[in-house]
């Protein structure tokens, strides 16, 4: 693979993005990359973000051709010098032609929303893994899956990578046989300008409450909602929960780009819908016990009546927020190609790693892991635990981060007063802060007349305290991780085996007992 400068002088010309062009001793590039770490010979070396010259140095010793950057920089005397208005932008839409374009070669699902997104993408990979019998492709928070060798899925570091990465990664799943591709789209993506030029067969808006707001995300909640509504703005065909909240402004967005024909809203049969939101699909619970998630989908006009979809289909996955989830990912398959008997097969045996990941404890109870960790997530899980079990003990182990989600304290507070019986606080990516005053922040948002508290900094006695005190009747929920790999102290990623691990080995403990 090679890029010369012409094309990239066009490109970034008709994007309006090139200042100045200074040509150096090369002009054509084999590899392009963002990180000085990393860089091979006759690279292009983008400087972004936390950038420091002597990365310019480095990648310059190493073989880099050239780079681009806001500012030219004298260590990069010598090389090909493209000074550009907006580095992340001019990344992106270099990023795409250097790997020629694989975007084009896939039929991708692209998801946003603040809850849900991780979920219906792995429901969505599911299903359609019936349908292109597994040529379909994922870039999730927790999985990239680009193939199905063993090496060709690996742990995701970022809910949406940096653009190079995904274009790189499109162009390996393409190269790997993959037709499809699932992706979600964070808000971060579109704040740092991720996807910039990216254009998706569909898009999905699940859902949108307060979150990432603060210094390092996003400075209002206007921006959050600017950025998640700009996947609509680039995607053919938009599907919008109609529950959510801003639908208004969700739809208009949508409406900016595409034509109501090619919008799709979805609804939940018991909830009132406001204004005149007219649902494509609407769906209804026929089980969401904790050992049962079943929704009928009713398509509600002519438009959709010929999709075939109408039908009864049960979700392996427990929760009643999962309905609209699962509804998501039923129209947006389906727009894909799937038919009605792939939806059955894909959700019936999907699993997503971290969510809802239950385990049976037997005398102690039962026991969730689960990846709630705000006020929206914990609240629409513990009530539905709380609902599902009104005679036993909800008992939850959380902590909250360090350094970010200040809010998310009083969320955790205030859910676990709503519906929980027994709390262990505990130790969850301190960062830079002290895990106790962090705890001490949750607790003074517990109502104690409600809920017995106890605190126990280290995470894995946390959860082992938390299983013993359960009794047959006990829900014992495990919050916030799902299966993150490390803590995150002081600036460095300590390994931890993961709740999921954890929990697996106090159960064989307490088995052999
Ligand atoms: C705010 C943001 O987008 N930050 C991301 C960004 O940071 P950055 O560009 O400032 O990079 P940096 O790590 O500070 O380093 C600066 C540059 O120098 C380079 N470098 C660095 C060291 C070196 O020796 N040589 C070198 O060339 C780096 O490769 C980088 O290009 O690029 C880095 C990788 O290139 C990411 O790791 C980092 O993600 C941060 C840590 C992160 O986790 N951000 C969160 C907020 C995020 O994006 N989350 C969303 C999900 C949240 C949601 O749902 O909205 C996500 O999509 O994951
Ligand atoms: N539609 C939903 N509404 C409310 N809560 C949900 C919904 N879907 C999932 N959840 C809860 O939120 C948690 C996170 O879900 P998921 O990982 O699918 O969302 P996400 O959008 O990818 O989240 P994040 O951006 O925080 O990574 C789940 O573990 C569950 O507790």
């Amino acid at each position: 693979m090679s890029l010369g400068i012409n094309e990239i002088k066009i490109i970034l010309s008709e994007h309006n993005l090139l200042k100045k062009i200074v040509i150096g001793d090369h002009d054509t590039f084999h590899d392009v990359t963002y990180d000085s770490r990393n860089v091979k010979k006759n690279a292009l070396f983008f400087c972004k973000g936390n950038f420091k010259t002597q990365y310019l140095s480095m990648a310059k010793d190493s073989g880099a051709s050239g780079y681009v950057s806001e500012k030219q920089y004298d260590e990069g005397n010598g090389l090909t010098q493209i000074i550009v208005t907006d580095v992340q932008k001019a990344m992106s839409i270099i990023g795409a032609a250097f790997y020629g374009y694989p975007e084009n070669n896939l039929f991708i699902i692209a998801y946003t929303g603040t809850k849900g997104k991780t979920t219906s993408s792995y429901f969505a990979k599911s299903i359609l893994d019936y349908t292109t019998n597994k040529k379909t492709a994922l870039l999730s928070t927790i999985d990239t899956i680009l193939g199905n060798q063993s090496d060709q899925k690996f742990k995701s570091h970022l809910t949406t990578p940096e653009s190079l990465d995904i274009f790189k990664y499109m162009k390996t799943a393409v190269d790997n046989g993959m037709t499809h591709m699932v992706m979600e789209v964070s808000s971060q993506a579109y704040k740092k300008n991720r996807v910039y030029g990216l254009k998706y067969n569909i898009g999905l808006f699940l859902n949108i409450s307060p979150d990432h707001i603060g210094p390092n995300e996003h400075p209002t909640f206007a921006d959050y909602l600017h950025c998640k509504e700009q996947l609509l703005v680039n995607s053919d065909t938009c599907i919008i929960n109609a529950d959510t909240d801003h639908f208004s402004d969700v739809y208009n967005a949508a409406k900016a780009t595409t034509e109501p024909e090619n919008i799709y809203l979805f609804s939940d049969h018991d909830k009132k819908l406001l204004d005149n939101r007219h649902p494509d699909f609407i769906f209804d619970s026929v089980a969401d016990t904790i050992n049962d998630n079943k929704i009928k989908l009713l398509p509600n006009n002519e438009k959709v009546a010929k999709m075939n979809l109408s039908g009864e289909y049960r979700i392996a996955v427990a929760g009643d927020y999962n309905e609209s989830n699962a509804t998501s990912a039923i129209i947006a398959t389906a727009l894909a190609g799937a038919d009605a008997q792939d939806v059955k097969n894909g959700l019936e045996k999907v699993f997503v790693p971290g969510r809802m990941e239950s385990y049976n404890a037997n005398q102690n109870g039962f026991v969730y892991v689960d990846y709630a960790h705000n006020y929206a997530s914990m609240h629409a899980l513990l009530s539905f635990l709380k609902k599902g079990n009104p005679n036993g003990k909800v008992i939850v182990v959380v902590g909250s981060p360090g350094n970010k989600g200040e809010d998310r304290r009083k969320g955790f507070g205030m859910a676990l007063t709503e519906n929980a019986d027994e709390a262990f606080l505990t130790t969850d990516d301190p960062a830079f802060e002290n895990p106790e005053d962090i705890i001490e922040e949750i607790d003074s948002y517990i109502d104690h007349s409600k809920v017995d508290v106890h605190v126990q900094l280290d995470r894995r006695m946390a959860i082992k305290q938390a299983i013993l005190s359960g009794n047959s009747n006990s829900i014992i929920v495990i919050a916030g991780k799902g299966r993150d790999p490390y803590q995150k102290i002081n600036g460095v990623d300590t390994p931890y085996e993961t709740d999921s691990v954890v929990v697996k080995n106090v159960l064989k403990g307490l088995e052999n007992e």
